[in-house]
Protein backbone atom coordinates (compact mmCIF):
# COMPACT_ATOMS: atom_id res chain seq x y z
CA UNK A 1 0.00 0.00 0.00
CA UNK A 2 1.06 3.09 -0.57
CA UNK A 3 1.69 5.36 2.25
CA UNK A 4 2.76 8.88 3.05
CA UNK A 5 2.99 9.32 6.74
CA UNK A 6 2.43 12.92 8.23
CA UNK A 7 2.62 13.68 11.95
CA UNK A 8 -0.54 14.59 13.42
CA UNK A 9 -0.28 17.09 16.43
CA UNK A 10 -2.28 16.90 19.50
CA UNK A 11 -1.72 16.64 23.38
CA UNK A 12 -0.11 13.06 22.98
CA UNK A 13 3.56 12.03 23.01
CA UNK A 14 3.89 11.19 19.00
CA UNK A 15 0.97 10.67 16.56
CA UNK A 16 1.22 9.43 13.24
CA UNK A 17 -1.78 8.76 10.03
CA UNK A 18 -0.76 6.99 6.90
CA UNK A 19 -1.62 9.17 4.79
CA UNK A 20 -4.24 12.08 3.52
CA UNK A 21 -7.74 10.68 2.67
CA UNK A 22 -8.67 12.22 -0.40
CA UNK A 23 -6.30 13.40 -3.08
CA UNK A 24 -8.49 15.07 -5.06
CA UNK A 25 -12.41 15.61 -5.42
CA UNK A 26 -13.80 17.21 -8.45
CA UNK A 27 -17.69 18.29 -8.03
CA UNK A 28 -19.91 16.78 -11.13
CA UNK A 29 -22.50 18.63 -10.35
CA UNK A 30 -26.35 17.64 -9.09
CA UNK A 31 -27.52 14.04 -9.34
CA UNK A 32 -31.56 12.99 -10.48
CA UNK A 33 -32.35 12.51 -6.52
CA UNK A 34 -30.66 16.18 -5.99
CA UNK A 35 -27.41 15.29 -4.07
CA UNK A 36 -24.10 16.88 -4.98
CA UNK A 37 -21.80 14.34 -6.97
CA UNK A 38 -18.39 14.38 -6.64
CA UNK A 39 -15.75 12.51 -8.34
CA UNK A 40 -12.77 11.89 -5.18
CA UNK A 41 -9.60 10.08 -6.01
CA UNK A 42 -8.56 8.84 -2.45
CA UNK A 43 -5.16 7.46 -1.29
CA UNK A 44 -4.70 3.62 -0.89
CA UNK A 45 -5.12 3.83 2.22
CA UNK A 46 -8.29 6.15 2.19
CA UNK A 47 -9.66 3.93 -0.82
CA UNK A 48 -9.46 0.95 1.82
CA UNK A 49 -10.85 3.06 4.72
CA UNK A 50 -13.48 3.73 2.28
CA UNK A 51 -14.69 1.06 1.21
CA UNK A 52 -14.46 -0.67 4.89
CA UNK A 53 -16.54 2.63 6.50
CA UNK A 54 -19.00 2.94 3.14
CA UNK A 55 -18.96 -0.37 1.47
CA UNK A 56 -18.63 -2.96 4.36
CA UNK A 57 -15.91 -4.87 2.98
CA UNK A 58 -14.67 -6.21 5.92
CA UNK A 59 -11.50 -7.75 3.93
CA UNK A 60 -9.59 -4.21 4.34
CA UNK A 61 -9.66 -4.44 8.19
CA UNK A 62 -6.52 -7.06 8.11
CA UNK A 63 -5.04 -5.28 4.87
CA UNK A 64 -5.39 -1.86 6.94
CA UNK A 65 -4.45 -3.14 10.15
CA UNK A 66 -0.77 -5.05 8.69
CA UNK A 67 -0.22 -1.47 7.50
CA UNK A 68 -0.25 0.19 10.64
CA UNK A 69 2.06 -2.59 12.29
CA UNK A 70 4.66 -2.23 9.37
CA UNK A 71 4.60 1.60 9.26
CA UNK A 72 3.49 3.50 12.33
CA UNK A 73 4.57 0.90 14.67
CA UNK A 74 8.00 1.33 14.36
CA UNK A 75 7.79 4.93 15.48
CA UNK A 76 6.69 4.64 18.87
CA UNK A 77 7.89 3.32 22.08
CA UNK A 78 6.93 0.03 23.31
CA UNK A 79 3.09 -0.49 23.33
CA UNK A 80 1.68 -1.56 26.29
CA UNK A 81 -2.19 -1.39 25.06
CA UNK A 82 -4.05 -0.20 22.40
CA UNK A 83 -7.06 2.35 22.69
CA UNK A 84 -9.79 2.27 19.71
CA UNK A 85 -11.48 5.81 19.45
CA UNK A 86 -15.38 5.77 20.15
CA UNK A 87 -17.32 6.11 17.31
CA UNK A 88 -20.47 8.19 16.98
CA UNK A 89 -22.44 5.98 14.66
CA UNK A 90 -24.17 3.15 16.32
CA UNK A 91 -23.15 -0.28 14.24
CA UNK A 92 -23.15 -3.89 14.60
CA UNK A 93 -20.04 -4.18 13.38
CA UNK A 94 -17.50 -0.56 14.42
CA UNK A 95 -15.06 -0.59 11.63
CA UNK A 96 -12.03 1.30 13.92
CA UNK A 97 -12.95 -1.58 16.75
CA UNK A 98 -12.27 -4.15 14.02
CA UNK A 99 -9.05 -2.44 13.32
CA UNK A 100 -7.74 -2.53 16.85
CA UNK A 101 -8.64 -6.11 17.16
CA UNK A 102 -6.88 -7.11 14.13
CA UNK A 103 -3.71 -5.00 15.23
CA UNK A 104 -4.13 -6.70 18.43
CA UNK A 105 -3.79 -10.13 16.84
CA UNK A 106 -1.12 -9.27 14.83
CA UNK A 107 1.05 -7.70 17.51
CA UNK A 108 -0.35 -9.79 20.37
CA UNK A 109 -0.97 -6.32 22.06
CA UNK A 110 -4.25 -6.51 24.65
CA UNK A 111 -7.02 -4.08 22.52
CA UNK A 112 -9.20 -2.53 25.41
CA UNK A 113 -12.36 -1.12 23.65
CA UNK A 114 -14.36 -0.38 26.96
CA UNK A 115 -11.86 1.79 28.29
CA UNK A 116 -13.01 4.86 26.83
CA UNK A 117 -16.95 5.77 27.31
CA UNK A 118 -18.23 8.25 25.40
CA UNK A 119 -21.61 9.85 26.60
CA UNK A 120 -24.49 10.32 24.04
CA UNK A 121 -24.77 13.69 22.91
CA UNK A 122 -27.89 15.60 24.85
CA UNK A 123 -30.97 15.45 23.03
CA UNK A 124 -31.36 18.52 19.98
CA UNK A 125 -27.18 18.94 19.59
CA UNK A 126 -25.95 18.17 16.15
CA UNK A 127 -23.75 15.54 15.23
CA UNK A 128 -20.29 14.86 15.73
CA UNK A 129 -20.49 14.65 12.02
CA UNK A 130 -21.86 17.57 11.22
CA UNK A 131 -19.52 19.56 12.85
CA UNK A 132 -16.75 21.19 11.44
CA UNK A 133 -14.52 23.12 13.08
CA UNK A 134 -11.94 22.49 15.85
CA UNK A 135 -14.13 24.92 18.66
CA UNK A 136 -17.45 23.29 17.98
CA UNK A 137 -15.75 19.97 18.13
CA UNK A 138 -14.19 20.52 21.36
CA UNK A 139 -17.73 21.87 22.51
CA UNK A 140 -19.80 18.63 21.33
CA UNK A 141 -16.94 16.63 23.02
CA UNK A 142 -16.94 18.56 26.50
CA UNK A 143 -17.76 16.77 29.64
CA UNK A 144 -18.67 13.59 27.58
CA UNK A 145 -15.52 11.42 27.97
CA UNK A 146 -15.27 9.70 30.65
CA UNK A 147 -12.27 6.25 31.36
CA UNK A 148 -13.63 3.02 32.41
CA UNK A 149 -10.41 2.37 34.68
CA UNK A 150 -10.06 -1.48 33.82
CA UNK A 151 -6.79 -2.74 33.61
CA UNK A 152 -6.86 -5.22 36.58
CA UNK A 153 -2.97 -5.38 36.52
CA UNK A 154 -0.72 -3.19 38.85
CA UNK A 155 1.72 -0.98 36.27
CA UNK A 156 1.70 1.53 33.94
CA UNK A 157 2.05 1.13 30.21
CA UNK A 158 2.03 3.13 26.96
CA UNK A 159 -1.24 3.14 25.16
CA UNK A 160 -2.10 3.55 21.34
CA UNK A 161 -5.01 5.58 20.51
CA UNK A 162 -6.48 4.21 17.34
CA UNK A 163 -8.84 6.41 14.54
CA UNK A 164 -9.42 5.79 11.61
CA UNK A 165 -9.79 9.84 9.63
CA UNK A 166 -8.09 12.14 11.62
CA UNK A 167 -9.39 15.34 11.15
CA UNK A 168 -9.38 18.32 13.63
CA UNK A 169 -8.00 16.22 16.07
CA UNK A 170 -11.23 17.03 19.07
CA UNK A 171 -11.46 13.23 19.20
CA UNK A 172 -8.22 12.35 19.68
CA UNK A 173 -7.30 14.96 22.09
CA UNK A 174 -10.29 14.71 24.26
CA UNK A 175 -9.68 10.60 24.87
CA UNK A 176 -6.09 11.49 25.09
CA UNK A 177 -7.06 14.34 28.20
CA UNK A 178 -9.12 12.28 29.52
CA UNK A 179 -6.71 8.82 29.94
CA UNK A 180 -3.61 11.33 31.46
CA UNK A 181 -5.84 11.59 34.28
CA UNK A 182 -5.64 6.76 34.35
CA UNK A 183 -2.57 5.87 36.80
CA UNK A 184 -1.80 3.09 35.23
CA UNK A 185 -1.55 5.30 31.74
CA UNK A 186 2.16 5.96 30.74
CA UNK A 187 2.95 7.72 27.13
CA UNK A 188 0.07 7.82 24.86
CA UNK A 189 0.53 7.51 21.13
CA UNK A 190 -1.69 8.61 18.29
CA UNK A 191 -2.23 6.42 15.07
CA UNK A 192 -4.87 7.04 12.31
CA UNK A 193 -5.38 5.05 8.89
CA UNK A 194 -5.93 9.11 7.04
CA UNK A 195 -6.13 12.68 7.37
CA UNK A 196 -8.48 14.36 6.15
O1 LIG B 1 -10.42 14.64 14.31
P1 LIG B 1 -11.87 14.91 14.52
O2 LIG B 1 -12.29 16.24 13.99
O3 LIG B 1 -12.29 14.69 15.93
O4 LIG B 1 -12.68 13.89 13.62
C1 LIG B 1 -12.35 12.53 13.52
C2 LIG B 1 -13.45 11.64 14.03
O5 LIG B 1 -14.65 11.88 13.28
C3 LIG B 1 -15.13 10.65 12.78
O6 LIG B 1 -15.93 10.04 13.70
P2 LIG B 1 -17.45 10.42 14.03
O7 LIG B 1 -17.52 10.80 15.47
O8 LIG B 1 -17.99 11.40 13.04
O9 LIG B 1 -18.26 9.10 13.88
P3 LIG B 1 -18.00 7.67 13.31
O10 LIG B 1 -16.62 7.23 13.72
O11 LIG B 1 -19.05 6.85 13.97
O12 LIG B 1 -18.14 7.74 11.83
C4 LIG B 1 -13.90 9.81 12.61
O13 LIG B 1 -14.21 8.44 12.59
C5 LIG B 1 -13.06 10.19 13.80
O14 LIG B 1 -13.34 9.44 14.95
Amino acid sequence: MDVQVKKIEGSWDAGYALHKHTLSSVYLGVDEWGHDRFDNTRSEPGEALYKLKYQSDWKQVELLAAQVRETLLPLFGKIGLIVPMPASIVRARQPVYELAHALGRLTDIRVFDEMIVKAPALPGSPALKNLYTREQKDAALSGRISINECITNEGCWNALLLDDLFDTGATMDAVCQALRTYRKIKNIYAAAITWK
